[in-house]
C-alpha cells in the first residue's frame, strides 16, 4: 500500500497504433517511435525504467534490469481527445463520443454567440490555432470579431488579441459560450480561450493565458471518491480544467512542461495523503499538433533529464505512475491526435520485483488501482494492477 500516488500524464505520448486505429484513420501511427527516429539522443532515465521494453524504440534500448513495472494500455472509450483519455484514466468509459464539427458549428449556435456577445465571428472551421491567428488576426484587430475554430477534437476555441479583447473579457465570452454548448444538442467537450499578442500577421504569438472550460465528468471518477473520503487530490497543470474542478482539492497552474515538473516537485515535497495528478501538455500542444518531431524529441529529452529529480523526491511509501492520454504522432497526416496504445511505467523507492506486467485493456485500470490502494469503494470497469506490483 502506498501513502501517496503521483500520476503523470505525458500528454499525447502514444506507443503505437491501437487495435482499432483504422476506425480513427490512424493506421501505422506511433508517436514515440516516429519521434525518436528523427535524430539521435540519450534517454537513459526513461530507458532505465523500461520504456524501451514496451516496444522496440530508436534511441531507447530494452534494459535487462528495469527499475519500473512496464506495459502498455489500450483505450476503450469512443474518442481520442484529452478529456476522454483522462476521464478513462480516472475510471470512466465514454461510450458516446463528444460531438465534433468538421464543417464548423451550426448557424443557430453562431447566431446565439453573436447575439449574446455582441461580436461578429470569423473562421468557424477546423483549423490549426497558430495558422488561424495569422489568417484572421489582422481582421480581428480591425473589427473585434471572434476567431472561432475547432479541430477533430470536440473543442470550440476562441482566439482573440489581448489588446483588442482583454483576457478577462475573453474569459467572460468563453463562459457564455460554455453555457450555450452544455446541452446534448451541441455537446462540445471544451471551450478554450486562446489569447494572443503581437503587432501584425507573421508576428502574432499565443500567450500562456489559455484557459479551458470543460464539462464535468458524466459520473463520479475516482477523484470524486477520493475527495469525498477525505484524501487530497492535487492537480498540476490542466488536470483541474479537464475535470472542470470536479473531485480536485487543490490546483496548481503551470506555464510549460518544466514549470509543471517544478510544481510537481513542490507537491511531492509537501505533506499530503492521496493523489497528485499532473499533465505535461507541451508534447501535445507545442509539438504533436504542430507536427514538429524534432521539437517533440527535445521535449522528451528535457523530461528524461528531470526524471531523476522526481524519483529522488519520492518518499518511501510513494508510488509514481507515468502514462499518456492518447497519441499525437508528429509525422502523421493532419494535425490531430492519433489512436494509440499509451505506455504505463510504475515505480517507487521500494525494492519491488520490477519488470513487465500484463497489458491493460483500459486506461481505467489506473483508477481501479488507485481505489484499491486507498481502500475506497469505486465501481469501474477498470481492473486494479495493485496485486501485480506488490
Ligand atoms: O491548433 P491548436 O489551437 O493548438 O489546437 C489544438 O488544441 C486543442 C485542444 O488541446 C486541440 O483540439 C487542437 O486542435
Ligand atoms: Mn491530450
Ligand atoms: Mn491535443
Amino acid at each position: 500500500m502506498f501513502n501517496r500516488i503521483h500520476l503523470i500524464v505525458l500528454d499525447s505520448v502514444g506507443i503505437g497504433e491501437a487495435p482499432d486505429a483504422d476506425q480513427f484513420n490512424d493506421k501505422g501511427t506511433h508517436t514515440l517511435k516516429h519521434t525518436l527516429e528523427c535524430k539521435t539522443g540519450a534517454f537513459k532515465n526513461l530507458e532505465s525504467l523500461g520504456l524501451g521494453c514496451i516496444d522496440v524504440l530508436p534511441n531507447i534500448g530494452c534494459t535487462t534490469e528495469p527499475k519500473a513495472f512496464y506495459t502498455k494500455m489500450q483505450e476503450i472509450s469512443q474518442g481520442k481527445d484529452t478529456m476522454t483519455g483522462h476521464w478513462e484514466i480516472a475510471g470512466l468509459n465514454i461510450e458516446t463520443a463528444f460531438k465534433t464539427y468538421p464543417n464548423g458549428f451550426p448557424d443557430e449556435l453562431i447566431d446565439q454567440i453573436k447575439e449574446k456577445t455582441g461580436r461578429g465571428v470569423v473562421c468557424n472551421l477546423p483549423a490549426s490555432g497558430t495558422e488561424v491567428i495569422d489568417e484572421f488576426g489582422e481582421h480581428h484587430m480591425e473589427t473585434g470579431d471572434l476567431i472561432i475554430y475547432t479541430s477533430n477534437d470536440p473543442v470550440l476555441q476562441i482566439a482573440a488579441h489581448e489588446d483588442i479583447i482583454p483576457i478577462e473579457e475573453l474569459y467572460g465570452i468563453c463562459e457564455i459560450v460554455r453555457e450555450l454548448t452544455m446541452e446534448d444538442e451541441f455537446l462540445v467537450g471544451r471551450v478554450i480561450a486562446r489569447p494572443f499578442v503581437g503587432p501584425r500577421k507573421g508576428a502574432f504569438k499565443r500567450t500562456g493565458n489559455r484557459h479551458d472550460y470543460a464539462l464535468s465528468p458524466f459520473s463520479d471518477t475516482v477523484l470524486n471518491v477520493l475527495k469525498n473520503a477525505g484524501f487530497d487530490t492535487i492537480s498540476v497543470g490542466k488536470i483541474s480544467d479537464i475535470f472542470n474542478g470536479s473531485g480536485i482539492t487543490e490546483a496548481l497552474r503551470t506555464k510549460n512542461n518544466m514549470d509543471g515538473i517544478d510544481k510537481l516537485l513542490t507537491v511531492i515535497n509537501k505533506d499530503f495523503k492521496g493523489l497528485s495528478f499532473t499533465n505535461l501538455v507541451d508534447f501535445d500542444a507545442e509539438y504533436g499538433h504542430r507536427r514538429d518531431p524534432e521539437g517533440y524529441f527535445d521535449a522528451l529529452v528535457d523530461f528524461d533529464n528531470r526524471l531523476p529529480e522526481i524519483i529522488e523526491a519520492l518518499r518511501d511509501d510513494d508510488l509514481l505512475i507515468i502514462t499518456a492520454d492518447h497519441g499525437n504522432d508528429p509525422t502523421h497526416t493532419g494535425t490531430d491526435h492519433t489512436r494509440e496504445y499509451v505506455p504505463l511505467l510504475i515505480t517507487s523507492k521500494k525494492d519491488l520485483k520490477y519488470g513487465e506486467i500484463n497489458k491493460r485493456s483500459s486506461f481505467a485500470d489506473i483508477a481501479a488501482t488507485i481505489a484499491e490502494n486507498f481502500e475506497v469503494q469505486y465501481h469501474t470497469h477498470g481492473k486494479s494492477f495493485l496485486k501485480e506490483i506488490l
